[in-house]
C-alpha cells in the first residue's frame, strides 16, 4: 500500500553522553535498511549532542513539548526549541505522560495541534491499560483518544500513530501478533469512517510494547502493522534488527 514502515527508538529518560556515542557509532554502522525511516526519541538536552553524532537519516525526536510559544512555563519545551536544537519530531501523548504526568486527551490534542502548526512531525500515542482491556473496552479507549488527536490535525502526512498497549510497555509481554494486528485494523477502519479513506490507507500505526528483535519480525509481518516505537530495545546493539525487519 506504500506506507514506509517507520521504527522509532524512546530512549525515555535514560542516556548519558558516553552511551549516546555508543549507540550513534552502532547505528553509524547499521546498516539500516533504507526503506525504512527511523526516528530516535531522545532527551531533550542531549538532542543537538545526539544530532551531531547521528547519521543524517535518521530523524530526532524529542519526547515532550509545551502547547505555546514561549513564556512563564517554568521546565516546559517549546517546539521552535526542539526544532532549534535540532529535533524534527516529537512524541507525543506516551502513555507515561499521560499515567505519570496526568495529561489529559485535551492538554495532548493541544500539544499536537500546536507542535504541527510549529512544523514539527508528531508521533501520537495511545493505547489501553490491561484494566481496561479486560473490561472489553480496548476499542473504546483507542478511538476517545485518536479522536481527541483527529479533532485537531488537518493534514495528517505529519502523523505517525503509535498504538502501545499499556500492558505490554516494558513489561515483556508482548502484544501477540493477531492482537496488534487487531487493533491496527480497527484503528484503520476508525479512520476511514471518521476522517477519510485516504488517510486510512496513508496513516502510517506503528506497534509498541516490549518490541524485540526476536518478535519485530512477526509482528512487521502484519498488514496494518507500519513500524515500532521500541523503549527499552532501542537502547541496545538489537535495535538495528528491529529496523531492518522487514528485510
Ligand atoms: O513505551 C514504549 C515505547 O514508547 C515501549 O517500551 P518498551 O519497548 O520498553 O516496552
Amino acid at each position: 500500500m506504500g506506507r514506509k514502515f517507520c521504527v522509532g527508538g524512546n530512549w525515555k529518560m535514560n542516556g548519558s553522553k558516553d552511551s549516546i556515542t555508543e549507540l550513534a557509532k552502532i547505528l553509524s554502522a547499521g546498516p539500516l535498511d533504507p526503506n525504512t525511516e527511523v526516528v530516535v526519541g531522545c532527551p531533550s538536552v542531549y538532542i543537538s549532542f545526539a544530532r551531531g553524532l547521528l547519521p543524517s537519516s535518521i530523524g530526532v525526536a524529542g519526547q515532550n513539548c509545551y502547547k505555546v510559544k514561549s513564556g512563564a512555563f517554568t521546565g516546559e519545551i517549546a517546539p521552535s526549541m526542539l526544532k532549534d536544537v535540532g529535533a524534527d519530531w516529537v512524541i507525543l501523548g506516551h502513555s507515561e505522560r499521560r499515567a505519570i504526568f496526568g495529561e489529559s486527551d485535551e492538554l495532548i490534542a493541544d500539544k499536537v495541534e500546536f507542535a504541527l502548526s510549529e512544523g514539527l512531525k508528531v508521533i501520537a500515542c495511545i493505547g489501553e491499560t490491561l484494566q481496561e482491556r479486560e473490561a472489553g473496552q480496548t476499542e473504546a479507549v483507542c478511538f476517545r483518544q485518536t479522536k481527541a488527536i483527529a479533532s485537531v490535525v488537518k493534514d495528517w502526512s505529519n502523523v505517525v500513530i503509535a498504538y502501545e498497549p499499556v500492558w505490554a510497555i516494558g513489561t515483556g509481554k508482548t502484544a501477540t501478533p493477531a492482537q496488534a494486528q487487531e487493533v491496527h485494523a480497527a484503528l484503520r477502519k476508525w479512520f476511514a469512517e471518521n476522517v477519510s479513506q485516504a488517510v486510512s490507507d496513508s496513516i502510517r500505526i506503528q506497534y509498541g510494547g516490549s518490541v524485540t528483535a526476536a518478535n519485530a519480525r512477526e509482528l512487521a509481518s502484519q498488514p496494518d502493522i507500519d513500524g515500532f516505537l521500541v523503549g527499552g530495545a532501542s537502547l541496545k546493539p538489537e535495535f538495528v534488527q528491529i529496523v531492518n525487519a522487514r528485510q
